[in-house]
């Protein structure tokens, strides 16, 4: 179980940047094989800052997702967010936060894309069930477009390499829909994967509307059935989630060179879940869409050709 603040608050001897970095490095490698994967593949003080960012989402998302999210309340998220505040005020109170504090120093990070992923967990802790795509998109910028948004700042946006010289005074494009749209994307992968699992905890992220326009029911999808009615609801689903891959992948060329690489690196390969979830027929109930290690390295150097050319 992920280490989350104590309560009530004591002061304590917090460990140094370097420490805290290498604690935050090892808690992504442990939770998220793909998003270290891509990390491996940017400059040093860029993965250093993207660790301490996965570390704060991750524990974030633990709030209301983790072992301990029977005891988590409005309040406990009150609590986070004037954690997060005090730590923009350059207050670490953790070991976690000590890396944080010094990439939000280093990379000028604006706190609001971590305010409202924690509005975005309050929607976790009093919603099931989503009407429309509307609401979920809502729901889904807060707990992914931000990390897009927090990672782009650390990327850094330069579009100047593409630009002919006689309009390098044109203002850099800052490609922020396109960053939204590949949390989006992941997003939108990662509730179609793990359909099972949330259906066993009651939750239902697909819309409500989507599932009548199939004729299939909440019944229907507490059994976890898969017919027909379930698999062209899947591939609607899987078609809209690649349009949020294909808009942000535009986006890349905007980014700093030595990022174009493991953002690539990342949309492709969190991107393969769709093909496995085709593969496997659309059933997500009983059976968890993997991409295999060796798979993943294959799609390295197909990324690296497409940082280079697109
Ligand atoms: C390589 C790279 C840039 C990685 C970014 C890594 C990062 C900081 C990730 C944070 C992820 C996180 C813990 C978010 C909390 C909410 C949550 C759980 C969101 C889901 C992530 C999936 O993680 P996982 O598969 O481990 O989920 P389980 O809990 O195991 O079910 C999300 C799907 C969100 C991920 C969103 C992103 C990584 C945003 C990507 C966007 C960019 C990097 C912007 C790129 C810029 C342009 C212009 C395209
Ligand atoms: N079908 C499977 N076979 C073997 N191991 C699996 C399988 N599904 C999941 N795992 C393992 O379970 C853990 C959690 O799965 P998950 O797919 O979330 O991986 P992850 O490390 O979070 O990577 P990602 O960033 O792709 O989500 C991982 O360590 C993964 O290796
Ligand atoms: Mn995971």
């Amino acid at each position: 179980m992920l280490q989350l603040p104590d309560s009530p608050p004591r002061m304590k001897t917090l460990v140094s940047v370097d420490e805290s970095y290498k604690l935050c490095r090892h808690l992504t490698a442990k939770y998220a094989k793909t998003f270290y994967l891509g990390t491996l593949l940017m400059s040093p003080a860029k993965r250093q800052a993207i660790w301490a960012i996965y570390a704060w989402c991750r524990r974030t998302d633990e709030l209301v997702d983790g072992p301990a999210s029977a005891i988590t309340t409005p309040e406990t998220l009150d609590l986070w967010e004037q954690h997060l505040e005090a730590m923009f005020a350059g207050h670490p109170k953790e070991n976690y936060d000590v890396a944080l504090v010094d990439a939000i120093q280093r990379f000028n990070l604006d706190i609001q894309p971590f305010r409202d992923m924690i509005a975005g967990q309050r929607m976790d802790l009093h919603r099931s069930r989503y009407q429309t795509f509307e609401e979920l998109y809502l729901y889904c910028y807060r707990v992914a477009g931000t990390v897009g948004l927090m990672s782009t700042a650390v990327m850094e946006v330069d579009n100047t390499a593409n630009t002919a010289p006689w309009h390098q005074s044109k203002p850099l494009y800052i490609p922020t829909q396109e960053a939204i749209a590949l949390g989006i994307a992941n997003q939108l992968t990662n509730i179609l994967r793990d359909v099972g699992e949330d259906a066993r905890r009651g939750r239902i992220y697909i819309p409500l509307e989507d599932l009548a326009r199939f004729n299939y029911t909440e019944q229907d999808f507490c059994n976890g059935v898969v017919d027909e009615r379930w698999r062209s609801l899947m591939r609607f689903q899987i078609e809209r989630a690649r349009q949020f891959y294909t808009e942000a992948e535009k986006g890349i060329t905007h980014l700093a060179p030595d990022a174009r690489w493991p953002v690539w690196a990342a949309s492709m390969l969190y991107g393969q879940i769709l093909d496995v979830i085709e593969r496997n027929d659309y059933d997500v109930f009983s059976q968890r869409a993997y991409v295999p290690q060796w798979k993943k390295l294959r799609t390295l150097p197909i990324a690296w050709m497409r940082s280079q050319v697109l």
